[in-house]
């Protein structure tokens, strides 16, 4: 797998292609997603670069992955996701984000992280660097994150050429309104508007309490009564614009604090920050009745769980937690609503 490395045409080869690329996006009015080119021209332009990916989000994020990606090895980059653990605090991307300094890390058969064994044997990567990226007020951060086949790549290159490139990417980025598009992207639903399940680590961060002494804020799980009823009868196409409609209801209803995640096929998870249990359940009933209230296009209604945030638990517990009172609402005859307490007193479903 291992090329041979000659320095100076390396560098000239991707030095060359950068340039010209930016341009060319330049150009393009900012028509095609900067990111993406940016990954493919560097990938195209060497032999010995055989992935690169980047992220964006917060610096306290959770979860790290790559939103767009190029290169050989992208089938390594789809399904990747790097959770904040003492193991990969140690790695590349959190070690980056923490402000350390920038060092390439080699990948072997046998290494800790299980995706870097995969990247090892399937892919032949060798060796990984990841550059910070930033918007210029600093309160954005990304991840550029570069893998190559060859050995001692990094080393022989020189990282300064790797950060010069971050450099010129966090440039040209911020100033594109792609970035923006791009994360609305990757954060949002595409069928209901509503935000997908890579938004929680954000919306986590909200939501934790520290201690009991934290204010309160509770998640709900909703589920649209006999769904699968509606696509078998009606076909999948009304079922997708019932599933909008519903989202939309729900959204109107919401305030603008509330958070909105489509977290599966007909389910929905709703983040109510700094909320008490009363007022959570009295949004609860609205949106039950927005929904039962709705005729566009068809008649449905919802079953709601509702879960207190707990200090020190990890929100998908009480998401969990919403889910068993979701179950209860299902056998109490559906368009109703049940919560944590309720849950307290049926044994637990495993
Ligand atoms: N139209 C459409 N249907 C979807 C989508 N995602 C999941 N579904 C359907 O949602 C249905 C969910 O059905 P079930 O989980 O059996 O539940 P249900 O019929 O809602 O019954 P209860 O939850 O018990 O009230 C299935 O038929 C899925 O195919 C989607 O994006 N669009």
């Amino acid at each position: 797998m291992s090329r041979t490395l000659d320095v100076s045409a390396e560098r000239s080869a991707i030095a060359e292609a950068i340039i010209s690329s930016a341009a060319d996006l330049i150009q393009s009015g900012g028509e095609l997603s900067v990111v993406a080119a940016f990954c493919e021209t560097l990938c195209q332009a060497s032999e010995h670069i055989l992935l690169a990916w980047t992220w964006f989000g917060h610096p306290d994020s959770l979860l790290v992955f790559p939103q767009v990606y190029a290169g050989v090895a992208h089938n390594f980059a789809k399904d990747l996701k790097v959770v904040r653990t003492p193991l990969t605090e140690q790695g590349p991307a959190f070690s980056v984000l923490r402000g350390q300094q920038i060092k390439s890390f080699v990948i072997e058969a046998d290494s800790p992280f299980p995706p870097w064994r995969e990247a090892a044997t399937v892919y032949g990567i060798v060796n990984s660097l990841a550059v910070p990226l930033s918007s210029p007020d600093g309160k954005e951060v990304g991840l550029f994150v570069v893998y190559t086949g060859t050995p001692h790549y990094f080393e022989d290159m020189d990282v300064g050429l790797f950060k010069a490139l971050g450099k010129l990417f966090s440039s040209v980025m911020s100033s594109s309104a792609e970035v923006k598009t791009l994360k609305t992207t990757v954060f949002t639903d595409s069928l209901t508007g509503a935000m997908n399940r890579h938004a929680m680590p954000g919306i986590e961060r909200r939501m934790e309490r520290q201690s009991d002494n934290d204010p309160t804020s509770f998640v709900m799980l909703i589920d649209i009564d006999h769904f699968k009823h509606v696509n078998d009868t009606y076909g999948h196409a009304v079922g997708d614009v019932v599933l909008q409609k519903t989202a939309q209801l729900m959204r109107n209803t919401l305030r603008k604090d509330d958070d909105l995640i489509r977290w599966g096929g007909e389910e929905f998870v709703v983040c109510l920050a700094h909320t008490s249990r009363e007022k959570a359940m009295i949004v609860a009933e609205k949106l039950r009745v927005a929904v039962e209230a709705n005729r566009e296009p068809l008649s449905v209604t919802i079953s709601v769980g509702v879960a207190a945030v707990m200090p020190h638990r990890p929100l998908t517990e009480s998401i969990m937690e919403a889910d068993r009172a979701v179950y209860l609402a299902k056998h109490s005859g559906r368009n109703c609503i049940r919560n944590d307490l309720d849950t307290q007193q049926v044994p637990k479903q495993d």
